[in-house]
């Protein structure tokens, strides 16, 4: 049943935004799996990157992701949430996998503005080569791809659900 919208794309790329306004838009329930997994660890999200490194943060998402249940919900993940294939392998089975996209000169300035949030970088990586790796992962998954280069979140939602009805 593909009953849920789950969003993907990079850190800072809107997801947490985009997801609450088109919760509200089509009357769907808001679930921000970062939060999720906030809880279910009783840890920042920073904590748990610092205390069980980039790969312990990576299961820790993996198996919390693979285990959202929900029906009519918009889904904003995290940004490494498409290193888990088993995550996004039961995304697929319960939604429509939206991909945001901006390109890097904006990215890189969205996120000068939004600091303080944990990034899952290996080591020696910066946020290019976070990038470039990525976007052929979000590419993959994405079964709608909507480019918000330019656009304000309002503009971006309608785009995305002119897109959903195609
Ligand atoms: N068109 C747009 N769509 C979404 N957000 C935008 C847009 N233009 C500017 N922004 C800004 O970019 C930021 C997006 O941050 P947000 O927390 O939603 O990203 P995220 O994808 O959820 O990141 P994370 O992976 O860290 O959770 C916000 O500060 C938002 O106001
Ligand atoms: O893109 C990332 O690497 C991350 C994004 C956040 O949403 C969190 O899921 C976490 O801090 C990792
Ligand atoms: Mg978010």
């Amino acid at each position: 049943m593909k009953e849920n919208i789950i969003l993907i794309g990079m850190p800072g790329v809107g997801k947490s935004t985009i997801g609450v306004v088109l919760a509200k838009v089509l009357g769907y329930q808001f679930i921000d799996t970062d939060l999720v997994i906030q809880e279910k660890e009783g840890k920042l999200l920073h904590e748990i990157i610092a205390e069980a490194g980039t790969d312990g943060f990576l299961e820790i998402e993996g198996r919390i992701n693979s285990q959202i249940t929900a029906t009519h919900a918009i889904i904003a993940t995290g940004g490494s949430v498409v290193y888990e294939q088993n995550a996004m392998e039961h995304f697929k089975e319960i939604g429509k996998i939206v991909y945001l996209h901006v390109s890097y000169p904006i990215l890189e300035q969205r996120l000068s503005d939004i600091k303080g949030r944990g990034v899952v970088l290996k080591d020696g990586q910066d946020l290019k080569a976070l990038y470039e790796e990525r976007t052929p992962l979000y590419e993959k998954y994405a079964d709608i791809i909507v480019e918000e280069e330019h656009m304000g979140v309002e503009d971006t939602v309608e785009a995305l659900i002119e897109q959903l009805k195609d």
